[in-house]
């Protein structure tokens, strides 16, 4: 510790404003506390007399590295075990909003993903205040059941509007270098404000007033001030309902912008989807991936768990769920889903959270006991262990993955569903394996590496990491795959190729591409499988999130002649 702290006070008193409330809050037990953990000192803020100056505006080269310096830390060595002794208690800021404002800022700068928080795992409540120390300096009281369903809201809204809640800020703005001068940790903060004021619909004013005490306390009083000002102008405006927000007019970029401004998506979705599937079932897309995300549950049959017997346990833990439609197993639910992890019905094995439409790209493999099947992509194994499940303890699936860390999860799932003894884990890359494999089998499914466009509802953040170059990237790899997948199909068997895309570049034309390379190949239309509103016209299976409420998926289903 003394070496750390004789090396580093410079910078961090230099950074010092003695006007400042926040520096002066500081004490200097905190300020040796901070030093201690070598991120702290760069991540606290501070504020030089020369206007926007803050430790948290990291260089875009040491983002990633800090950021994977979080969670080495955090999970190694553990600093703010130390910490905690020191750092102290601020029971004015409100919990879920620092919570927020942080996890904001790690997903922002790569370090953080958008999800749920648990009471234990990596993103555990515990975790959480772990950040918010080292990154603010105090911590704040416990987080409550509410706070933690908050930070989950919260995060995933401010993500998901983003685009919308910047535009607005900026157009708040005194001028166009006050948002592109901001600190990181202050437009987080405005993000919170912006998204619980408009899509949450929170009491204006007491939104206003707890975001500027937590942007007083975490950063200084000139930036409360700004929160204030700018909040006040946005309620002003919302109460005359005079947003500022863009009109849809103009040549097809011009409303693409606007679109993708309202909703909140990058131009180059929104023109691709307005020239696949029109204007109109475009802005649904929109809405339905702007919607909090409803999940299913799969019972495991494996584990003699049935549906009726999932149903009856969640009715004991007042879960609000529905029976699914389109596959037996399963069961929608909206909420709830903290109780579900607190009871340990998914630790426990008895059931998975998996989409229904997942469940329905399994379907179309159909697998039967005795089979012999490859799950070409399997990690994390959401479909190995369905099919392992339909097999009844008959026959064998062979779970491959390039990815040795997920494929872990695979195997230690497979344990804990009762299926291990006919899933085998297999860590290659599926071109590798294929060329030197004498492993034929009945089914092989390619769940293929995708773009994910069909599961941005669930995935908040995954709309921003995506470009339009990935798709061409990916197209490559899926035809790659393919091909590889296709030498491990014995003849007469069966190759169901699927993602969780709705992008034709992704699904129909890499079948047809594949067609044409693999005469022996031919589609096996999957109107036995699934029911018929998921059926195109091809003979494939596709769930359209905005027409059926479900996760986007495709499968084709090709056979060996
Ligand atoms: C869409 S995910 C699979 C999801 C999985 N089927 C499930 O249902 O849980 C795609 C997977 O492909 C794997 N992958 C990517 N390239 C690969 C390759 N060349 N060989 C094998 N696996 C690969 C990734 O590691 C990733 O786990």
């Amino acid at each position: 510790m003394e070496g750390i702290l004789s090396s580093t006070p410079r910078l961090f008193y230099s950074c010092m404003d003695s006007n400042d409330v926040y520096s002066k809050n500081f004490t200097h037990s905190k300020t040796q506390s901070v030093a201690e953990d070598g991120f702290s000192l760069r991540a606290v803020s501070s504020y030089r007399g020369n206007g926007i100056s803050h430790a948290l505006r990291l260089s875009k080269k040491n983002e990633r590295l800090e950021s994977s310096d979080f969670s080495k830390r955090n999970s190694n060595t553990r600093p703010i075990d130390r910490l905690k002794r020191t750092v102290t208690l601020n029971s004015e800021v409100s919990p879920h909003r620092a919570v927020s404002a942080v996890r904001l800022l790690r997903i922002d700068q790569g370090g953080a993903f958008v999800d749920l928080l648990n009471h234990n795992g990596n993103h555990s409540v515990d975790n959480e205040m772990d950040y918010v120390e080292r990154t603010l300096g105090f911590h704040t009281r416990a987080l409550d059941d509410r706070d933690i369903r908050l930070v989950t809201e919260v995060v995933g809204g401010a993500v998901r509007w983003r685009r919308y809640l910047d535009h607005l800020i900026l157009s708040l703005c005194r001028d166009e270098n006050t948002f592109s001068d901001m600190e990181p940790l202050l437009l987080q903060i405005l993000r919170i404000g912006f998204y619980e004021i408009l899509k949450l619909e929170m009491p204006p004013y007491a939104v206003v007033d707890e975001n500027v005490k937590l942007a007083k306390v975490a950063l200084r009083p000139g930036a409360g001030n700004l929160v204030n000002g700018i909040l006040r102008r946005l309620l002003r405006l919302k109460e005359s309902n005079s947003l500022p927000l863009p009109k849809v007019e103009g040549d097809d970029r011009a409303k693409a912008r606007a679109l993708a401004t309202i909703y909140s998506h990058p131009v180059w979705m929104v023109r691709r989807w307005t020239k696949h599937l029109g204007l109109e079932a475009t802005v649904k897309l929109m809405k339905w991936n702007n919607s909090e995300p409803s999940f299913s549950l799969r019972a495991n049959s494996s584990r003699g768990f049935t549906r009726n017997d999932l149903v009856e346990r969640l009715n004991l833990l007042k879960v609000p769920h529905d029976i699914s439609l389109h596959t037996d197993e399963f069961v929608r639910i909206k909420t709830g889903m903290q109780s579900i992890i607190q009871a340990g019905l998914l630790k426990d094995g008895l059931c998975s959270v998996q989409d229904e439409s997942a469940g329905m790209v399994v379907s179309v493999v159909n697998p039967l006991p005795g089979d012999t099947i490859v799950d070409c992509c399997a990690a994390p194994g959401g479909k190995t262990l369905f099919m392992a499940s339909c097999l009844k303890g008959q026959g064998t699936v062979s779970a491959i993955d390039i990815n040795k860390g997920r494929l872990r999860i695979v195997k230690d799932t497979a344990k804990i569903h009762h299926v291990d003894d006919i899933v085998t884990t297999i860590h290659a890359d599926l071109r590798d394996f294929a060329e030197r494999s004498f492993l034929r089998a009945d089914k092989v499914l390619l769940d293929a590496p995708c773009s994910g466009l069909g599961v941005l509802s669930k995935r908040a953040d995954l709309r921003w990491n995506r470009r339009w170059e990935d798709l061409e990237q990916l197209k490559n790899l899926q035809d790659e795959l393919l091909d590889a997948a296709s030498l491990l199909v014995k003849p007469g068997g069966v190759l169901v190729y699927s993602t969780c895309s709705i992008d034709p570049a992704e699904n129909e034309e890499r079948v047809v591409a594949f067609l044409l390379r693999h005469q022996e190949f031919s589609v096996d239309p999957v109107n036995r499988y699934v029911p018929p509103e998921f059926v195109t016209e091809g003979g494939f299976f596709l769930s359209n999130p905005a027409k059926h409420f479900l996760d986007g998926s495709f499968a084709a289903r090709l056979v060996r002649t």
